[in-house]
């Protein structure tokens, strides 16, 4: 990476790493005070339908216990009794008596008549509500009514809202469902929320600036519903933002540090690269090519292996490309090639028809000083033409002016050239047309997909039939299973290279393998 452009890519990534981060805690702190505010209005609407419910109940209970008094008068002192007794035992009711008409005739609290007023709804169960009855014995307090079977009870409006008498800035309302009317109310509420209760049993949702909870009771025809501004959700956000977003700028600079680590190792590779090569550091491995129909080694990639000081390996496909941005690449060519003609003195001579290929880079191919290179590797391991092959890839034809130059020379002193990677770049038909070129290598990516049910997994028939219309020969890259190499041998691919056949190794060792491969074929023929 180029310095300039590690620079703006560090700015950038530590903008991005704190901003983000930051942004993302922000939404999560407003998300995460929504979800809390909504989660305690829906326990506060539980617990407002859960009090209605039991004052419900205990007009159930006293109803049941007066109309199991069957052989008792109405309104007798016995009758009158049990219902004192009914009323002493319940938090929620005021009064329980007997009705006639809009009269309570007697009650528990005696035999006076009361005026009730007219029924105001009528619940689908049978019982009959008054919403505001007053009495004249409790001035400027106002009273529910609840009447089944000639039975009433009477309950203060207020008394079920008792449970969220502290709670501040939240509206609240019972309602019944049958016929969507206030039954007790504190604050504002909009008469449509209570619609939301429909056919559901819990809803929220925000409207009008506030945030709603609306629960249903199951076994009376009851519902609550509380809301409150949505402005108090501020004070929640900020809250829960004092915790979270200093995780979040923490997390920033974190993943910021990391990437300025990252690239000061970046930064600091060329150097590192440089010392490298005079320390000797890096190494060739070398991995069989096999001809797929005999499954004879014919030839070899020379692949080039960097081992530190601390005994750990770095790949090439980290090193090679800092190499070649920094410009170092040629010193490395130049240090395989060397490396080569040590290790191979004279290994034509042996093997006249085997090939090494030896992967060069733009930077190489559009110097002649790589021909002049090329020469000396040729004439150290006396090769014949088409004992050494050149890998280019695609971008070493970027400028194809300079690049056929050296191609053509190389060439004309026999070494044969080879298209790296094929595919992964931005080959055309017609770009290939004019470049001098011998094989064509096929990418790794596009045989992993040989057998696959991929969305490319039909590139490598297409690739095989344009090597096939430039006539030229094909080496499959890593092949690792049989049915891969089937696959290839089938469609008329010549070599392949990969685990399946043999991982790259050391020079002694492709050395040795192959004289006993020759001394098994001498001894067989
Ligand atoms: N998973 C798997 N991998 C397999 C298999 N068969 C071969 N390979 C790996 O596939 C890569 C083939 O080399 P490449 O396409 O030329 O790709 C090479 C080449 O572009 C570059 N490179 C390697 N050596 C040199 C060199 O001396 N000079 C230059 N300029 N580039 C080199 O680095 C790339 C990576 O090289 P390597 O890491 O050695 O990785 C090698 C090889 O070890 C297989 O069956 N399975």
């Amino acid at each position: 990476m180029k310095k300039r452009n590690a620079l703006i890519f560090a700015v950038g990534t530590s903008v991005f790493a704190i901003a983000l981060p930051t942004l993302i805690s922000i939404n999560i702190a407003s998300r995460e005070a929504l979800i809390g505010e909504q989660n305690y209005m829906l326990a506060t609407a539980r617990g407002l339908l859960r009090s209605s419910e039991k004052a419900a109940d205990q007009v159930d209970k006293g109803f049941k216990e007066l109309r199991a008094l069957q052989s008792v008068q109405t309104c007798d002192p016995e009758q009158i009794q049990v219902m004192r007794k009914i009323d002493l035992a319940s938090a929620y009711i005021q009064a329980i008596g007997y009705v006639s008409g809009n009269k309570l005739v007697c009650s528990s609290m005696g035999k006076d008549s009361l005026d009730l007023g007219p029924v105001d709804i009528v619940q689908p169960s049978g019982a009959k509500l008054r919403r505001n009855v007053e009495f004249d014995f409790a001035k400027g307090l106002k009273f529910i009514v609840i009447e089944r079977d000639s039975f009433a009870a009477v309950i203060q409006k207020d008394v079920p809202l008792d449970i969220s008498k502290d709670i501040e800035n939240i509206s609240i309302t019972t309602l019944s469902k049958s016929n969507p009317e206030t039954l007790t109310a504190r604050g504002f509420i909009d008469p449509k929320w209570i619609s939301a209760l429909n056919n559901q049993q819990e809803s929220t949702f925000i409207d009008k600036g506030h945030i709603i909870a609306a629960v249903s009771s199951q076994r009376y025809f009851l519902g609550a519903v509380v809301a409150t501004p949505v402005t108090g959700l501020a004070s929640r956000t900020r809250a829960i933002a004092w915790i979270i977003v200093p995780v979040g700028i923490l997390a920033g600079i974190i993943l910021w540090l990391s990437v300025i680590y990252f690239l000061r190792g970046q930064l600091a590779l060329p150097a590192v690269i440089k010392t490298a090569i005079k320390r000797r550091e890096f190494f060739l491995t070398y991995q069989p090519i096999v001809n797929l129909q005999t499954g004879d080694w014919v030839g070899a990639e020379a692949l080039v292996r960097w081992k530190r000081p601390d005994g750990k390996t770095m790949a090439p496909d980290i090193f090679i490309p800092v190499a070649e941005d920094s410009g170092l690449i040629q010193l490395i060519t130049e240090y395989i090639v060397e490396t080569l003609s040590r290790e191979a003195i004279g290994f034509f001579d042996e093997f006249p028809r085997f090939h090494i290929g030896i992967n060069l880079s733009a930077a190489d191919l559009h110097t002649p000083q790589t021909v002049s290179l090329m020469r000396k590797v040729a004439k150290a391991t006396s090769a014949k033409p088409g004992s050494l092959i050149v890998e280019a890839t695609e971008r070493g034809f970027t400028d194809p002016k300079l690049a056929n130059g050296v191609i053509s020379s190389l060439r004309a002193d026999g070494i044969q050239v080879a298209i790296d990677d094929f595919g992964t770049g931005y080959s055309s038909l017609s770009y290939l047309e004019n470049l001098e070129l011998d094989y064509l290598k096929i990418d790794k990516s596009f045989v992993d997909t040989i057998g696959r049910d991929t969305a490319t997994s039909n590139v490598v028939t297409h690739i095989i039939e344009i090597a096939k219309t430039l006539d030229l020969m094909m080496v499959a890259e890593g092949v690792e299973t049989e049915l891969q190499a089937n696959f290839l041998r089938n469609r008329g691919v010549q070599y392949a290279q990969g685990w399946f056949f043999a991982k790259p190794m050391l020079f002694p060792e492709l050395y040795s393998k192959l004289r006993a491969r020759a001394m098994r074929s001498y001894s067989e023929a």
